[in-house]
């Protein structure tokens, strides 16, 4: 059984008074089934890991280099990361593949190196609007979960996050449909490289405006188990109805 999992993307929002939203919504989640993660901007990694020390909730980065040290200006390793006190980190985000030009396998090497520091890594995938259009989205994203995926993903280190990017800070939500045929083919893709043993411990997030008036009934479809969640993370009163629709899922 896969454990559910809520993870909240606070991009590039957020200075030390940030941290009492954290606060809050730990001080809201003892008794949460699902797996939390909170991932701040690097600037707050320290702190917030302090602070959700002995709580329910994780902290994770939102990038890393692939390598581990070296002259890599304003780049942080993975080892930094764990050193911060993260115990995941998204990789290979839209917004880092568009604004940072980011390959799939850039991010099969950042994953890589993720693995190696002991990180979770939460590999993002999605298409375009001009993808889904042109009626690509399923290619699409068996490409890039086929490169951005070294081998030896498992459950204990790998989770995958489909974020369609035109449901990205948009409002807009793919239908349930759309969402099912995603997951569903992901999960088939997942199977058939790993096993399906593998493939089933492996936990597929939705992302994309996800909200808690629609949160329930994304968490009610097929092969979705968790979000990653944007916009609706950075206040408590938004994310913890969303973890609350995850836990009762
Ligand atoms: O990109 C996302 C999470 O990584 C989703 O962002 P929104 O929830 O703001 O649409």
């Amino acid at each position: 059984m896969r454990q559910k999992m809520a993870a909240g993307n606070w991009k590039m929002n957020g200075t030390s008074a940030a941290l009492a939203e954290l606060e809050t919504l730990i001080q809201g989640q003892h008794a949460a089934t699902s797996e939390l993660l909170i991932c701040p901007p690097a600037t707050l990694l320290s702190r917030a890991a302090e602070l959700a020390a002995v709580s329910p909730v994780a902290i994770g980065g939102q990038d890393c280099h692939a390598a581990t040290s070296g002259a890599h200006t304003g780049d942080l390793s993975s080892d930094m990361l764990k050193d911060a006190g993260a115990t995941a980190v998204i990789l290979g985000h839209s917004e880092r593949r568009a604004d940072h030009s980011e390959t799939s396998e850039d991010v099969a090497a950042k994953t890589k190196s993720a693995w190696s520091a002991g990180l979770i890594a939460i590999v993002c995938l999605g298409e375009t609007l001009a993808e889904r259009e042109s009626g690509d989205t399923l290619s699409v994203v068996g490409n890039q979960l086929a490169a951005s995926l070294p081998d030896g993903a498992t459950g204990q280190n790998t989770v995958i996050a489909y974020e369609p990017v035109w449901a990205i800070g948009t409002g807009k939500v793919p239908s349930l449909a759309q969402i099912a045929e995603v997951h569903d083919f992901l999960r088939q893709a997942l199977t058939t490289r790993f096993g399906t043993e593998m493939a089933d411990a492996i936990r597929l997030l939705y992302g994309g405006s996800v909200k808690p008036g629609n949160a329930a009934e994304i968490f009610a479809t097929s092969n979705v188990d968790g979000a990653l969640v944007g916009g609706a993370s950075l206040k408590a009163a938004d994310f913890s109805p969303i973890i609350a629709a995850l836990d009762a899922s």
